[in-house]
């Protein structure tokens, strides 16, 4: 059975950095999927939740510690205190000791295992993303921008990765700290007890709020920031035209403008935060003014002791942080169940082209190439055919030219037969295999393509030229180098093979690129070699040796030109020629010129003598 390739593919336009917050439900259950995978960990999960438990109680005994320490310091003092008194405070100094240094242990254990637990989840997350990415069709890549996806793999996956920590740790933390404390000081003194909790709703409030306006307003500063980067990215790709244009005022007010958005939305985080952080103190120095006042009288009274009142204060100042922290953690949840929405929308992204099941290895026995009724459509085109009714074959050793007008479709065939795109209708087979029920891995082996943009790794000559077999011997890579006619040129190098050609191949010529990407292509030794106007920068002499050369290589393979340049394909056995996604006419270079059709009036415009033209040329 097969589908159409692109019905499957989610609508053009649409990007991962605009899913709004996740609704409930979906949040909810990202939040749950994040936490299935902590606990691949489970060891490690343990070890920090039971480590977090101990270090909370542990620092709820400190106040109690203290008060008892201020009490038993005060009868110290007293004319009639004996040894008995000074051994009871020296026992609670030491109590007090160990505590705070088991305290400080088990928060270290909390810490470390916490981060660890985080950093194992965001290494298999980084794993699973860039697989996915590798994996991919070329229809997603056409909808999403790549800042995006990058902007996914970093910004996103620490959500995700930091919920953990930041987040389900925290729950654990304040609800001991504050569930058991607050039953201390209540059984403790109910009144007294009320008015030290008497900030905590407020000022959870304040910071649940704070952390929800930031976060919206975060999510916005993403955007503008991924604008940012946008600008940026395309400047520095672009630096040759805008420095060919003189446009660089231009470019300095276009990210000047971008840049500004950022700014006035960064400020406005700064004012929240600072106004909040105001009110929060505010209302904490509030009720410990309030327990001071009311405390001293009940001190005067008789009713509590000085360290009963010190207790009090100690844990109030304990609790004020996380309370305040309560905010990061709604703030946490909240952050991880966007961007977990997010990452998982990609990573469950169904894969328009891969293995049939039950898919087999493509066995080359001739290598017979053939288009049956070759229909397809972009995503997004509505439908519009880009390709109708194209039919070929080619037998190992022929060549296939392909010329045609701008956009009449020439790359796409190209991009057809390695499955980079699957068809929408018609089949493509290669010894009558159709190459969508054969692996895909098997499939590329058996197809290269020499792209018409020659991209190149920042790496040596030799890494580029062997990316498709890494453990390839030098001489053959030497010998992919000469069919291309580019040996001489590296040898001439003073680092030879192993000069490295700068990004994206910048030390290099247009030509030399080209001739690169030819022998990286050639190092496949494909059944089927497809060259997608990837001669164009190559002077005509030079095309003629690399042909020359390749002789032998091509004699029991399939080799297609796809060129706007007529003397790079008149040699070919067949010839198409492709208008508005048909061909519309075949055959051999002499046949097609006998013919007098178009192919004839783009011969005339390229190739024929100045003296032998006719005075009007046909439109080519
Ligand atoms: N990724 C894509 N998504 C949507 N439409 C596309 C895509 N690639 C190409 N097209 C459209 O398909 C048509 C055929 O494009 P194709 O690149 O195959 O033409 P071509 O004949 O190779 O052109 P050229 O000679 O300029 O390289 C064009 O109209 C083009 O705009």
């Amino acid at each position: 059975m097969h589908t159409d390739a692109n019905s499957s593919a989610p609508e053009r336009g649409k990007s991962f950095a605009h899913v709004a917050e996740a609704s409930w439900g979906k949040g909810l259950s990202t939040l749950l999927r994040i936490m299935r995978m902590t606990l691949r960990h489970p060891w490690q999960v343990a070890i920090t939740i039971v480590s977090t438990f101990i270090a909370a109680t542990l620092q709820l005994l400190i106040p109690r510690l203290l008060g008892r320490a201020i009490d038993q310091a005060q009868g110290v003092m007293a004319e009639s205190a004996g040894t008995a008194a000074q051994h009871a405070l020296w026992n609670t100094a030491l109590t007090l000791l160990v505590v705070s240094v088991l305290r400080g242990l088990f928060t270290m254990a909390q810490n470390y295992y916490g981060e660890a637990v985080g950093h194992q989840t965001g290494y298999e997350l980084r794993l699973a993303f860039y697989e996915k990415i590798q994996r991919l069709s070329f229809a997603f890549h056409d909808r999403v921008h790549t800042g995006d996806l990058i902007t996914l793999g970093l910004l996103d996956l620490d959500g995700v990765r930091m919920f953990f920590s930041t987040g389900v740790l925290r729950v654990v933390l304040l609800g001991v700290l504050i569930g058991v404390g607050a039953y201390l000081l209540i059984s403790t003194d109910l009144a007294l007890g009320l008015l030290s909790l008497s900030f905590v709703p407020f000022v959870a409030w304040r910071s649940s709020v704070t952390q929800l306006r930031l976060r919206s307003t975060w999510l916005t500063l993403q955007q503008r920031l991924s604008v940012l980067s946008r600008v940026m990215d395309e400047n520095l790709g672009g630096i040759r035209v805008v420095r060919a244009f003189a446009a660089q005022r231009h470019e300095l007010e276009k990210f000047d403008r971008a840049k500004r958005d950022a700014l006035d939305l960064a400020k406005e985080r700064v004012d929240i935060r600072v106004s909040n952080t105001s009110a929060m103190n505010f209302s904490f120095l509030a009720a410990m003014g309030l327990v001071l006042w009311f405390g001293g009288q009940k001190v005067m009274s008789g009713q509590i002791s000085v360290g009963t009142l010190a207790q009090f204060l100690t844990f109030m100042t304990i609790l004020q942080m996380p309370v305040r922290q309560l905010g990061l953690m709604v703030n946490s949840f909240a952050r991880a169940s966007t961007c977990g929405t997010r990452l998982f929308e990609l990573l469950d992204t169904e894969l328009d082209i891969k293995d049939a099941p039950g898919a087999r290895e493509l066995v080359v026995t001739e290598g017979v190439l053939r288009f049956e009724n070759v229909g397809f459509h972009y995503a997004g085109s509505g439908g519009r055919p880009t390709l109708s009714g194209i039919s070929f074959e080619a037998r190992p050793g022929q060549t296939i030219g392909i010329v045609g007008a701008p956009g009449s479709g020439k790359s796409t065939i190209a991009h057809l037969i390695p499955r980079f795109y699957d068809v929408s209708s018609g089949t493509i087979d290669i010894d009558g295999q159709d190459i969508r029920e054969v692996t895909l891995q098997s499939l590329r082996k058996a197809v290269g393509v020499v792209q018409q943009d020659a991209f190149l790794f920042t790496t040596s000559i030799e890494n580029n030229i062997a990316y498709g077999n890494p453990w390839a011997r030098e001489t053959r890579i030497g010998q992919a180098a000469e069919y291309a006619q580019l040996h001489n040129y590296i040898i001439g190098l003073p680092a030879g093979y192993i000069t490295i050609v700068g990004e994206r191949g910048a030390s290099l010529s247009g030509g030399q690129r080209q001739r690169l990407t030819i022998a990286r292509t050639l190092m496949l030794r494909p059944s089927v070699l497809v060259f997608d106007d990837s001669t164009a920068a190559i002077d005509a002499g030079t095309e003629q040796r690399i042909r020359a050369a390749m002789k032998r290589f091509a004699k029991d393979r399939v080799t297609l030109i796809i060129s706007h340049r007529l003397s790079s394909l008149m040699h070919a056995d067949q010839i198409l020629f492709m208008e508005g996604g048909r061909i519309v006419e075949r055959g051999t270079h002499e046949e097609l010129l006998a013919l007098g059709g178009r192919y004839r009036a783009l011969y005339d415009l390229q190739l024929r003598p100045d003296d032998d033209r006719p005075a009007a040329l046909g439109a080519a």
